[in-house]
Protein backbone atom coordinates (compact mmCIF):
# COMPACT_ATOMS: atom_id res chain seq x y z
CA UNK A 1 0.00 0.00 0.00
CA UNK A 2 1.06 3.53 -0.70
CA UNK A 3 1.41 6.14 -3.26
CA UNK A 4 3.32 8.51 -5.78
CA UNK A 5 5.11 11.48 -4.94
CA UNK A 6 6.63 13.51 -7.95
CA UNK A 7 6.21 9.71 -9.45
CA UNK A 8 8.32 7.83 -7.24
CA UNK A 9 6.68 4.75 -4.96
CA UNK A 10 6.02 5.14 -1.39
CA UNK A 11 5.26 2.58 0.92
CA UNK A 12 2.83 4.29 3.51
CA UNK A 13 -0.45 3.21 4.92
CA UNK A 14 -2.99 5.77 5.30
CA UNK A 15 -2.73 8.79 7.41
CA UNK A 16 -5.08 8.63 9.96
CA UNK A 17 -2.42 9.91 12.73
CA UNK A 18 -2.96 13.87 11.76
CA UNK A 19 -6.85 13.74 11.49
CA UNK A 20 -7.91 11.77 14.78
CA UNK A 21 -7.85 8.69 13.65
CA UNK A 22 -9.85 9.36 10.76
CA UNK A 23 -9.53 8.12 7.57
CA UNK A 24 -9.83 10.29 4.84
CA UNK A 25 -10.38 9.35 1.26
CA UNK A 26 -8.40 10.87 -1.66
CA UNK A 27 -10.13 13.32 -4.81
CA UNK A 28 -9.39 11.14 -7.49
CA UNK A 29 -7.08 13.48 -9.89
CA UNK A 30 -8.14 12.43 -13.51
CA UNK A 31 -11.41 14.00 -14.54
CA UNK A 32 -12.08 13.66 -18.01
CA UNK A 33 -14.83 12.28 -19.87
CA UNK A 34 -15.66 10.00 -22.77
CA UNK A 35 -18.79 11.73 -24.52
CA UNK A 36 -20.11 10.75 -28.09
CA UNK A 37 -19.14 12.95 -30.11
CA UNK A 38 -15.53 13.92 -28.31
CA UNK A 39 -16.84 17.45 -26.67
CA UNK A 40 -15.66 18.42 -23.35
CA UNK A 41 -17.77 16.56 -20.18
CA UNK A 42 -18.38 18.51 -17.05
CA UNK A 43 -15.09 18.44 -15.73
CA UNK A 44 -11.83 18.01 -17.69
CA UNK A 45 -10.75 18.15 -21.39
CA UNK A 46 -12.36 17.20 -24.16
CA UNK A 47 -11.31 15.23 -27.05
CA UNK A 48 -12.34 11.57 -25.81
CA UNK A 49 -15.01 10.57 -28.27
CA UNK A 50 -16.97 7.45 -27.81
CA UNK A 51 -15.08 4.64 -29.90
CA UNK A 52 -15.66 1.05 -30.50
CA UNK A 53 -12.25 -0.45 -28.90
CA UNK A 54 -10.81 2.73 -28.05
CA UNK A 55 -10.90 2.38 -24.09
CA UNK A 56 -10.04 -0.06 -21.42
CA UNK A 57 -11.09 -0.34 -18.13
CA UNK A 58 -8.43 -0.93 -15.26
CA UNK A 59 -10.39 -3.39 -12.11
CA UNK A 60 -9.84 -4.92 -8.98
CA UNK A 61 -12.95 -7.25 -8.52
CA UNK A 62 -12.39 -6.90 -4.73
CA UNK A 63 -13.38 -3.01 -5.43
CA UNK A 64 -16.27 -1.77 -4.80
CA UNK A 65 -16.01 1.39 -6.42
CA UNK A 66 -14.34 -0.27 -9.28
CA UNK A 67 -17.38 -2.87 -9.44
CA UNK A 68 -19.49 -0.49 -10.56
CA UNK A 69 -17.64 1.20 -13.53
CA UNK A 70 -17.85 -3.00 -14.03
CA UNK A 71 -21.79 -3.31 -13.69
CA UNK A 72 -22.39 -0.74 -16.11
CA UNK A 73 -19.78 -1.95 -18.93
CA UNK A 74 -22.22 -5.33 -18.31
CA UNK A 75 -25.72 -4.52 -18.55
CA UNK A 76 -24.79 -1.42 -21.01
CA UNK A 77 -23.69 -3.92 -23.31
CA UNK A 78 -20.01 -2.06 -23.46
CA UNK A 79 -18.25 -5.94 -22.81
CA UNK A 80 -17.51 -5.98 -26.81
CA UNK A 81 -16.12 -2.23 -27.03
CA UNK A 82 -14.48 -1.98 -24.26
CA UNK A 83 -11.57 -4.63 -22.30
CA UNK A 84 -10.59 -4.83 -19.01
CA UNK A 85 -7.39 -5.61 -16.82
CA UNK A 86 -8.16 -7.37 -13.59
CA UNK A 87 -5.20 -6.32 -10.64
CA UNK A 88 -3.95 -9.01 -8.27
CA UNK A 89 -6.21 -9.48 -5.78
CA UNK A 90 -3.46 -9.25 -3.28
CA UNK A 91 -2.76 -5.16 -2.42
CA UNK A 92 0.60 -5.46 -0.76
CA UNK A 93 4.03 -2.79 -0.74
CA UNK A 94 3.91 -2.26 -3.97
CA UNK A 95 0.08 -1.51 -4.32
CA UNK A 96 -1.83 -2.93 -6.76
CA UNK A 97 0.27 -5.25 -9.53
CA UNK A 98 -0.94 -7.07 -12.43
CA UNK A 99 0.55 -10.31 -11.21
CA UNK A 100 -1.15 -13.08 -12.91
CA UNK A 101 -0.62 -16.29 -10.93
CA UNK A 102 -3.89 -16.07 -9.11
CA UNK A 103 -7.29 -17.12 -10.88
CA UNK A 104 -8.92 -14.10 -12.15
CA UNK A 105 -6.25 -12.02 -12.41
CA UNK A 106 -5.25 -11.15 -16.02
CA UNK A 107 -2.11 -9.05 -15.96
CA UNK A 108 -1.73 -5.62 -17.82
CA UNK A 109 -2.94 -6.87 -21.08
CA UNK A 110 -2.02 -3.70 -23.04
CA UNK A 111 1.45 -3.07 -21.60
CA UNK A 112 2.11 -6.20 -19.59
CA UNK A 113 3.45 -3.34 -16.78
CA UNK A 114 4.11 -4.98 -13.56
CA UNK A 115 2.41 -2.53 -11.44
CA UNK A 116 -0.92 -0.73 -11.59
CA UNK A 117 1.74 2.75 -10.50
CA UNK A 118 3.68 2.60 -13.71
CA UNK A 119 0.20 3.11 -15.77
CA UNK A 120 -0.02 6.32 -13.86
CA UNK A 121 3.09 7.75 -14.44
CA UNK A 122 3.16 6.77 -18.45
CA UNK A 123 0.67 9.24 -18.28
CA UNK A 124 2.05 11.77 -15.61
CA UNK A 125 5.61 10.61 -15.07
CA UNK A 126 5.65 13.39 -11.86
CA UNK A 127 2.37 11.89 -10.73
CA UNK A 128 1.84 12.75 -6.77
CA UNK A 129 -1.38 11.01 -5.61
CA UNK A 130 -2.91 7.47 -4.72
CA UNK A 131 -2.91 4.74 -7.34
CA UNK A 132 -6.17 3.72 -7.12
CA UNK A 133 -8.73 1.38 -9.08
CA UNK A 134 -11.07 1.72 -11.62
CA UNK A 135 -8.52 3.66 -13.93
CA UNK A 136 -10.21 4.24 -17.92
CA UNK A 137 -7.63 4.45 -20.15
CA UNK A 138 -7.48 5.90 -23.83
CA UNK A 139 -5.08 3.76 -26.04
CA UNK A 140 -5.65 6.58 -28.87
CA UNK A 141 -4.09 9.17 -26.64
CA UNK A 142 -1.90 7.43 -24.06
CA UNK A 143 -3.70 9.01 -21.37
CA UNK A 144 -5.86 8.06 -18.45
CA UNK A 145 -9.56 9.53 -19.23
CA UNK A 146 -10.92 9.08 -15.51
CA UNK A 147 -9.91 7.47 -12.31
CA UNK A 148 -13.46 8.24 -10.73
CA UNK A 149 -15.92 5.50 -10.85
CA UNK A 150 -19.15 8.07 -9.73
CA UNK A 151 -17.91 9.52 -13.48
CA UNK A 152 -16.79 6.23 -15.02
CA UNK A 153 -20.25 4.93 -14.59
CA UNK A 154 -21.93 8.35 -15.64
CA UNK A 155 -19.98 8.12 -19.07
CA UNK A 156 -20.98 4.45 -19.66
CA UNK A 157 -24.45 5.60 -19.14
CA UNK A 158 -24.64 7.06 -21.89
CA UNK A 159 -21.85 8.23 -24.47
CA UNK A 160 -21.64 4.64 -26.30
CA UNK A 161 -25.50 4.40 -26.54
CA UNK A 162 -24.63 5.08 -30.82
CA UNK A 163 -22.36 2.45 -30.69
CA UNK A 164 -24.45 -0.16 -28.60
CA UNK A 165 -28.11 0.43 -29.22
CA UNK A 166 -28.30 -0.16 -25.95
CA UNK A 167 -30.01 3.18 -24.50
CA UNK A 168 -31.14 1.68 -20.62
CA UNK A 169 -30.89 4.85 -18.52
CA UNK A 170 -29.81 5.13 -14.88
CA UNK A 171 -29.57 8.40 -14.81
CA UNK A 172 -32.72 9.38 -16.27
CA UNK A 173 -33.08 13.53 -16.78
CA UNK A 174 -36.37 13.05 -14.39
CA UNK A 175 -34.93 11.69 -11.59
CA UNK A 176 -31.73 13.21 -11.54
CA UNK A 177 -32.20 16.06 -8.41
CA UNK A 178 -33.89 13.08 -6.79
CA UNK A 179 -30.86 10.80 -6.75
CA UNK A 180 -28.50 12.92 -5.68
CA UNK A 181 -29.21 13.48 -1.94
CA UNK A 182 -29.74 9.60 -1.82
CA UNK A 183 -26.35 9.25 -3.24
CA UNK A 184 -25.07 11.73 -0.90
CA UNK A 185 -25.87 9.73 2.05
CA UNK A 186 -25.19 6.74 0.81
CA UNK A 187 -21.87 7.54 -0.41
CA UNK A 188 -20.71 9.07 3.17
CA UNK A 189 -22.36 6.87 5.32
CA UNK A 190 -22.28 3.42 3.62
CA UNK A 191 -20.05 3.28 0.88
CA UNK A 192 -17.64 5.39 2.19
CA UNK A 193 -18.64 4.82 5.90
CA UNK A 194 -17.23 0.78 6.05
CA UNK A 195 -13.89 2.27 4.82
CA UNK A 196 -14.55 4.75 7.81
CA UNK A 197 -15.02 2.25 10.48
CA UNK A 198 -12.81 -0.19 9.17
CA UNK A 199 -9.47 2.05 9.09
CA UNK A 200 -10.51 4.29 11.71
CA UNK A 201 -7.78 4.03 14.87
CA UNK A 202 -9.30 5.52 17.21
CA UNK A 203 -12.66 4.68 19.18
CA UNK A 204 -13.95 8.00 18.51
CA UNK A 205 -13.50 7.53 14.70
CA UNK A 206 -15.06 4.57 14.75
CA UNK A 207 -18.24 5.67 16.81
CA UNK A 208 -18.13 8.30 14.59
CA UNK A 209 -18.75 6.18 11.68
CA UNK A 210 -20.62 2.85 12.66
CA UNK A 211 -23.65 4.68 14.28
CA UNK A 212 -24.12 7.00 10.97
CA UNK A 213 -23.72 3.84 9.23
CA UNK A 214 -26.78 1.48 10.77
CA UNK A 215 -29.03 4.53 10.77
CA UNK A 216 -28.74 4.98 7.37
CA UNK A 217 -29.19 0.44 6.74
CA UNK A 218 -32.32 1.29 9.21
CA UNK A 219 -33.26 4.04 6.49
CA UNK A 220 -32.65 1.82 3.48
CA UNK A 221 -34.62 -1.00 4.80
CA UNK A 222 -37.52 1.37 5.20
CA UNK A 223 -37.17 2.53 2.09
CA UNK A 224 -36.89 -0.50 0.48
CA UNK A 225 -39.41 -2.56 2.13
CA UNK A 226 -41.93 -0.04 0.34
CA UNK A 227 -40.12 0.82 -2.63
CA UNK A 228 -38.72 -1.86 -5.37
CA UNK A 229 -35.59 -0.28 -6.29
CA UNK A 230 -34.26 3.27 -4.29
CA UNK A 231 -36.27 5.31 -6.60
CA UNK A 232 -39.06 3.19 -6.40
CA UNK A 233 -40.00 1.21 -9.80
CA UNK A 234 -37.28 1.82 -11.55
CA UNK A 235 -33.85 1.23 -11.08
CA UNK A 236 -31.05 3.78 -11.29
CA UNK A 237 -27.28 4.51 -10.58
CA UNK A 238 -27.73 5.01 -6.96
CA UNK A 239 -29.10 0.99 -7.03
CA UNK A 240 -25.52 -0.01 -8.49
CA UNK A 241 -23.75 1.95 -5.79
CA UNK A 242 -25.21 0.93 -2.71
CA UNK A 243 -25.28 -2.75 -4.17
CA UNK A 244 -21.54 -3.20 -4.85
CA UNK A 245 -20.99 -2.23 -0.86
CA UNK A 246 -24.37 -4.28 0.04
CA UNK A 247 -23.19 -7.76 -1.96
CA UNK A 248 -19.61 -7.04 0.59
CA UNK A 249 -21.30 -6.90 3.82
CA UNK A 250 -21.57 -10.06 4.82
CA UNK A 251 -18.34 -11.56 3.38
CA UNK A 252 -15.98 -8.66 4.48
CA UNK A 253 -17.15 -5.66 6.58
CA UNK A 254 -19.08 -7.21 9.19
CA UNK A 255 -16.20 -8.46 10.54
CA UNK A 256 -13.50 -7.24 9.02
CA UNK A 257 -14.40 -3.30 9.08
CA UNK A 258 -16.51 -4.60 12.27
CA UNK A 259 -19.68 -3.04 11.30
CA UNK A 260 -21.16 -5.68 13.34
CA UNK A 261 -24.16 -4.60 14.86
CA UNK A 262 -26.13 -6.75 11.84
CA UNK A 263 -25.79 -8.46 9.16
CA UNK A 264 -26.96 -8.01 5.75
CA UNK A 265 -29.25 -11.21 6.22
CA UNK A 266 -30.76 -9.67 8.85
CA UNK A 267 -32.35 -7.09 6.91
CA UNK A 268 -34.97 -8.89 4.79
CA UNK A 269 -36.01 -5.99 2.24
CA UNK A 270 -32.00 -5.45 1.70
CA UNK A 271 -30.63 -8.74 1.40
CA UNK A 272 -33.89 -9.79 -1.02
CA UNK A 273 -33.06 -6.50 -2.98
CA UNK A 274 -29.23 -7.64 -3.40
CA UNK A 275 -29.94 -10.66 -4.02
CA UNK A 276 -32.61 -9.06 -6.83
CA UNK A 277 -29.48 -6.85 -8.44
CA UNK A 278 -27.02 -9.91 -8.00
CA UNK A 279 -29.31 -11.73 -10.33
CA UNK A 280 -30.07 -9.28 -12.88
CA UNK A 281 -28.85 -10.09 -16.35
CA UNK A 282 -24.81 -9.63 -16.24
CA UNK A 283 -24.00 -8.83 -13.10
CA UNK A 284 -23.14 -12.35 -11.10
CA UNK A 285 -20.13 -12.52 -13.62
CA UNK A 286 -18.67 -9.07 -11.70
CA UNK A 287 -18.93 -10.52 -8.70
CA UNK A 288 -16.00 -12.64 -7.97
CA UNK A 289 -15.83 -13.52 -3.81
CA UNK A 290 -12.57 -14.63 -3.39
CA UNK A 291 -11.17 -11.41 -4.64
CA UNK A 292 -13.06 -9.80 -2.33
CA UNK A 293 -12.60 -11.83 0.55
CA UNK A 294 -8.68 -12.78 -0.25
CA UNK A 295 -8.35 -8.39 -1.05
CA UNK A 296 -9.20 -7.08 2.38
CA UNK A 297 -8.61 -9.58 4.48
CA UNK A 298 -4.81 -10.35 3.10
CA UNK A 299 -4.26 -6.87 1.93
CA UNK A 300 -4.94 -4.53 5.52
CA UNK A 301 -2.17 -6.56 7.72
CA UNK A 302 -2.64 -3.72 10.40
CA UNK A 303 -6.21 -5.24 11.03
CA UNK A 304 -5.47 -8.66 10.05
CA UNK A 305 -2.21 -9.23 10.84
CA UNK A 306 -1.41 -13.32 10.47
CA UNK A 307 -3.44 -12.90 7.18
CA UNK A 308 -5.61 -15.41 8.12
CA UNK A 309 -8.51 -15.72 5.51
CA UNK A 310 -12.48 -16.18 7.45
CA UNK A 311 -14.44 -18.85 6.58
CA UNK A 312 -17.35 -16.77 6.10
CA UNK A 313 -20.80 -17.11 5.74
CA UNK A 314 -22.73 -19.62 3.27
CA UNK A 315 -24.76 -17.28 1.65
CA UNK A 316 -27.24 -18.04 -1.21
CA UNK A 317 -27.47 -15.22 -3.75
CA UNK A 318 -29.35 -17.04 -6.06
CA UNK A 319 -32.24 -17.93 -4.16
CA UNK A 320 -35.46 -16.20 -5.55
CA UNK A 321 -35.78 -12.74 -4.64
CA UNK A 322 -39.29 -12.28 -4.74
CA UNK A 323 -39.02 -8.68 -4.85
CA UNK A 324 -41.77 -8.50 -7.86
CA UNK A 325 -44.07 -8.00 -5.11
CA UNK A 326 -43.34 -5.06 -3.23
CA UNK A 327 -45.43 -2.34 -3.73
CA UNK A 328 -44.61 0.78 -5.66
CA UNK A 329 -44.33 4.17 -3.25
CA UNK A 330 -47.21 5.38 -2.85
N1 LIG B 1 -12.74 7.92 -5.91
C1 LIG B 1 -12.32 6.69 -6.36
C2 LIG B 1 -11.89 5.78 -5.22
C3 LIG B 1 -11.27 4.52 -5.71
C4 LIG B 1 -10.51 3.76 -4.59
O1 LIG B 1 -10.29 4.29 -3.50
N2 LIG B 1 -10.11 2.51 -4.89
C5 LIG B 1 -9.36 1.74 -3.92
C6 LIG B 1 -9.69 0.28 -3.99
S1 LIG B 1 -11.24 -0.16 -3.31
C7 LIG B 1 -7.89 1.81 -4.24
O2 LIG B 1 -7.50 1.59 -5.36
N3 LIG B 1 -7.08 2.10 -3.22
C8 LIG B 1 -5.66 2.14 -3.31
C9 LIG B 1 -5.08 3.22 -2.45
O3 LIG B 1 -5.83 4.01 -1.87
O4 LIG B 1 -3.86 3.29 -2.37
C10 LIG B 1 -13.44 6.08 -7.17
O5 LIG B 1 -14.58 5.98 -6.70
O6 LIG B 1 -13.17 5.72 -8.30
Amino acid sequence: MGLLVDGKWQDKWYDTKSNDGRFARDEAKFRNWVTADGTAGPSGEGGFKAESGRYHLYVSYACPWAHRALIFRAIKGLEPHIGVSVVHPEMLSDGWTFASDYEGATGDRLFGLPFLRDLYTRDRPDMTGRVTVPVLWDKQSGRIVSNESSEIIRMFNSAFDGITGNADDYWPQDLRAAIEPVNDRIYDTVNNGVYKAGFATTQKAYDAAVHPLFDSLDWLEDRLSANRYLMGDRLTEADWRLFTTLIRFDPVYHLHFKCNRRRLVDYPALWAYTRELYQWPGVRETVNFDHIVRHYHFSHDMINPNRIIPVNPVLDHDEPHGREAVQKAA
